[in-house]
């Protein structure tokens, strides 16, 4: 008798996030204009591009709530708005997004990172209040708010904290999500040295735990020094490809990055700053 023929098949992994001849518009005006990007798993990606560039419009995408005018979008292999809604996709969002005067405290914030996992939770917990949420829940909380280093400011009102504590909340409130993709809007602006240092290791062992890491940055030390690529964007995509190839003048000025400063030369005149 023959024997069955076998036939090996080897499915590449998908990547974190694949995007195609991407174009996006508001109201009809184009924002993104053929964007190809390709991000692997488990790696760290920082996004460059001067203000209006469509990167905040470019995370919309990739979190499903947004729908592009043309092209492909896949996280994970999939649907982004399905991977979403499974908890896979963590988004931080910029501090002038978000409704700081909403009456909630510091914890209960960081709760709402966990509300995709309680979809799993027994049917007559979810009919309960949020606060009633099962201990493990509460457990990934104050592990987070330690991680931020926020754990003593857990009841207090996020209306009353500083710029600083604000965006450690909200990065808390994404590292509670535990998803395989965190989408990071500018983590890095307006916080100090200290808090900087702490939100950069703390991304790191996000890394160093398989997870992918997409963070839009002005901060080109941190960029150099923590991702593994650099993404230059102004509408389209100017380069994508090591820190070391990306951040030179010339990449720089073909982006025109706002407040861009020449590497070979330290200290420009002070005329090269309107
Ligand atoms: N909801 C909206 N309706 C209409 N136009 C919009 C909307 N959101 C953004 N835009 C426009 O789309 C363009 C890209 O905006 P986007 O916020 O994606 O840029 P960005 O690169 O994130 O900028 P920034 O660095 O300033 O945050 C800008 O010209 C902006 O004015």
């Amino acid at each position: 008798m023959r024997k069955p023929d076998v036939v090996l098949r080897l499915t590449p992994k998908p990547m974190a996030v694949e995007v195609k001849r991407l174009s996006a518009a508001y109201d009809g005006q184009p924002v993104l204009e053929n964007v190809d990007i390709a991000l692997p798993v488990g790696k760290w990606t920082a996004i460059i591009g001067p203000n209006g560039a469509g990167k905040s419009t470019l995370f919309r995408i990739l979190l499903g709530v947004m729908k592009p005018l043309r092209g492909a979008v896949t996280v994970h292999g999939e649907d982004p708005a399905r991977q979403r809604r499974l908890g896979h996709i963590a988004y931080m969002a910029q501090q002038e997004a978000v409704e700081w005067d909403f009456p909630i405290s510091v914890q209960d914030t960081v709760l709402t990172g966990r509300f995709g996992h309680m979809r799993t939770d027994l049917w007559w917990r979810r009919l309960l209040p949020p606060r009633w949420a099962e201990s493990h829940h509460w457990d990934v909380v104050h592990r987070c708010l330690e991680a931020v280093n926020m754990q003593d400011f857990a009841h207090r009102p996020i209306g009353a904290l500083s710029g600083g504590q604000k965006k450690r909340v909200l990065l808390a409130r994404a590292l509670a999500q535990e998803a395989r993709l965190l989408l990071l809007d500018e983590p890095l602006a307006g916080v100090d040295t200290a808090s900087e240092r702490l939100i950069l290791d703390l991304l790191a062992r996000q890394r160093a735990a398989g997870r992918t890491v997409v963070m839009v940055t002005h901060d080109m030390d941190s960029a150099r020094r923590y991702a593994d690529q650099v993404l230059l964007i102004n509408r389209t995509i100017v380069g994508m490809g090591a820190p070391d190839n990306m951040l030179v003048d010339e990449m720089l000025a073909r982006t025109a990055v706002a407040g861009w400063r020449p590497v070979a030369r330290r200290d420009p005149p002070l005329e090269a700053f309107p």
